[in-house]
């Protein structure tokens, strides 16, 4: 029989005027994970954020088997047995794996003031391999490995010391399908103790596959809570949303032609250690996607083509003959990147809407050196509504989005640039459900203007919705190519990948 872990009673949490979390009551049982879905700034990682001592609350009470808690800082969290894995990165840089694992808990390995780095680096590793992550090193600095890795490490950290309450936000989306079955393995164990998972997803299907009960959140405002069993992904769509959502998700055209006309090769493109010897051909209006396992050497691609990689072999040319080696020669010839670490790589996180949207734009905006001031406010306004942008205004800081939000300022700014070629890294990561289907309603109408897009995703079903033709990578190598079809499905492409 299940009994009630945490009471969340009229919580409220307000941001200056934004009321992020309206008198939300909520029970969560022993054993169970509670799905946590709604659009996108519509609260879960604010009451989640609460929870962890990440965000104080503005009101209202939280009981934790009957003893009202207050954390105050993650640590104390930790210490009551409530833990997270951000959505964005969760581990600090210039740290090595173990201590960033160990983070808070360092008295533990302390002779004196003296650190016992090794023991430290040690118990670091046993718990990493007790988890199948072997290849993590503990003694390495956490700076060296991928964004996908470090989610791993943060997984770990979360759930060694076994807590009653883990929160998972938007993290599958981080992970390739490998990494995700590790996290969802993870997650049942955990139930399995009889602690509690959240579990925050804009992926309906795996929400309904994992969960057991549901909580809608709507403005801030706890709508429902549904027991998984009993309803489909339409219907988890229409209470987030409060009405039928009609758009039409991937592509519906099959049999149309490519254009022959190529407007950016890669010969023999390599970066040491992470691909080797890539071809390509992009052609006009084309949408080519790119997947594979975890540490395939994908993301590393996209960087490659936008001049972002620091020792690229081989060479990457536009049909103008333009050879790309540089982030501004890249944007200067209309090409647009978004990464898969946004916080870090795709936008400054510590300036405002406005200036984020109108940075590749800037000498499109000024003249004779000057920055005309108001076209660029609307030029900003303009593509920032476009996306669907909840924000209370241009001016607001990206810092204080919400992590979807996020998603869109980097996509409205490169739509801003009226790019011609556009390389995406997970562009739908965090994304929900009606901003996603405006996402590919666009990706469309930018094939058919004759824009060409790379698309890199983790995402099967966006792969084979959208591409026209998909390459799989497997240990940095293409190792298969599938044009689009009806026939193609998941399966097809997991076998390329493994
Ligand atoms: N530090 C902050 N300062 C000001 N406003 C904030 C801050 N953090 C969040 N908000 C606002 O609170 C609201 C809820 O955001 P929250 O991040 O909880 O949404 P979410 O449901 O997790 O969205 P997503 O699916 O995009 O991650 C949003 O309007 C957001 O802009």
């Amino acid at each position: 029989m299940s009994q009630v872990l945490l009471k969340a009673e009229n919580i409220n949490k307000y941001f200056g005027a934004t009321h992020a979390v309206a008198d939300l009551n909520l029970e969560l049982f022993t054993g169970e994970i509670h799905g946590l879905i709604g659009e996108n700034g519509s609260g879960k990682s604010t009451f989640s954020s609460m929870l962890c001592g990440i965000h104080t609350i503005s009101s209202g009470t939280l009981t934790l088997i009957g003893k009202e808690i207050k954390p105050k800082s993650q640590v104390e969290a930790n210490k009551l047995g409530i833990s997270i894995i951000v959505q964005e990165m969760g581990t600090l840089p210039g740290l090595t794996v173990a201590e960033n694992l160990f983070l808070g808990e360092e008295d533990r390995f302390m002779h004196g003031i003296v650190k016992d780095s090794r023991a430290m680096n040690k118990e670091a590793q046993k718990l990493l391999d007790s988890y199948g992550f072997n290849h993590i090193k503990a003694s390495k600095m956490i700076d060296h490995y991928s964004f996908e890795e470090r989610k791993l490490v943060e997984i770990v950290k979360a759930t060694y010391f076994n807590p009653k309450i883990l929160v998972v936000d938007e993290t599958t989306t981080a992970l390739s399908h490998d990494g995700r079955q590790e996290l969802f393995k993870v997650m049942n164990k955990t139930r399995e103790m009889g602690s509690t998972v959240i579990f925050i997803s804009h992926d309906l299907d795996e929400v309904l596959e994992h969960t057991d009960r549901v909580s809608v959140l709507r403005d801030g405002v706890l709508v429902r809570t549904l027991n998984t069993q009993e309803v489909t992904t339409d219907d988890l769509k229409r209470e987030m949303v409060g009405r039928e959502l009609k758009n039409k998700y991937y592509r519906t055209d099959y049999d149309e032609e490519v254009s022959n006309e190529v407007v950016l090769s890669l010969n023999d493109v390599s970066v040491p250690g992470e691909f080797d010897n890539i071809n390509l051909d992009l052609h006009k209006g084309e949408i080519i996607g790119i997947g594979g396992l975890s540490e395939c050497g994908m993301h590393e691609i996209g960087k490659a083509i936008f001049g972002a990689s620091y020792n690229r072999k081989g060479k990457v040319i536009l049909k103008n003959g333009y050879e790309v080696n540089s982030i501004p020669g890249a944007i200067k010839h209309s090409i647009a990147y978004a990464s898969k670490d946004r916080d870090n790589e795709s936008i400054v996180i510590a300036d405002s809407i406005g200036d984020n949207i109108i940075l590749p734009s800037l000498d499109d905006l000024s003249k004779k050196g000057f920055l005309n001031l108001k076209a660029a406010a609307s030029f900003a306004q303009k593509f920032a509504v476009q996306m669907s942008t909840k924000m209370t205004g241009i001016k607001q800081y990206v810092s204080e989005l919400s992590g979807g939000n996020k998603q869109k300022v980097v996509l409205a700014r490169w739509i801003g640039k009226d790019s011609d070629i556009l390389i995406l890294d997970s562009p739908t990561r965090g994304i929900d459900v009606r901003v996603k289907a405006d996402i590919y309603t666009l990706m469309s109408e930018l094939k058919k203007q004759g824009k060409s897009i790379i698309m890199i995703s983790e995402e099967l079903p966006e792969l084979l919705g959208m591409s026209d033709r998909i390459f799989i990578m497997k240990d940095g190598k293409f190792n298969g190519e599938f044009k689009r079809s009806r026939e193609l499905g998941e399966k097809d492409l997991i076998a390329k990948m493994i």
